[in-house]
């Protein structure tokens, strides 16, 4: 049983209980502790997790938010940022895995947070579980 801190970002409320479910639903099926932290946007959530890992109480990381493109360059910035700066801890040998959606439309976040369709929620926290288990594989 490891320890998984869910950091998800609430910009867009119900699109991100969707993917928290699917998140959540994997780590439990696979016998894990989780806690959710609650930050406001995307752009937040790679600080979140730094502060977190810093504590040492946990042993992944699942990143949720959705991004949907609007009329300015806002979109860039926010989807590309929060996915190098996940990618930066990452490659500090964190586990996490990346849930943040960057979509066009909100029809197209439904489909991809909806835990019975694509269920990236779910997706992302396979992809944490297995960072995880590596790290045990090339511990000693
Ligand atoms: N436009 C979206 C944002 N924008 C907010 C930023 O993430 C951030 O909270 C703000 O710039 C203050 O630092 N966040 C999302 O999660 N999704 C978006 O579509
Ligand atoms: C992330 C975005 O693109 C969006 O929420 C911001 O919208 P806009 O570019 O129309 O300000």
């Amino acid at each position: 049983m490891a320890r998984f801190l869910i950091v998800e970002a609430r910009f867009y409320a119900h699109l991100n209980d969707m993917l928290v479910a699917g998140a959540r639903s994997a780590l439990e099926a696979a016998g894990h502790e989780v806690e959710v932290l609650t930050v406001p946007g995307a752009l937040e959530i790679p600080g979140a997790i730094a502060l977190a890992a810093e504590s040492g109480q946990y042993d992944g990381f699942v990143a949720i938010g959705v991004v949907i493109r609007g009329e300015t360059y806002h979109f860039e910035i926010v989807a590309g940022e929060s996915a190098r700066a996940i990618m930066a801890l990452t490659m500090d040998g964190i586990a996490i895995g990346n849930g943040i959606l960057t979509v066009e439309s909100e029809e197209q976040a439904i489909v991809r947070a909806d835990a019975a369709q694509k269920d990236k929620g779910g997706e992302a926290a396979k992809a944490a579980m297995a960072l995880l288990d590596l790290q045990s594989k090339f511990a000693g």
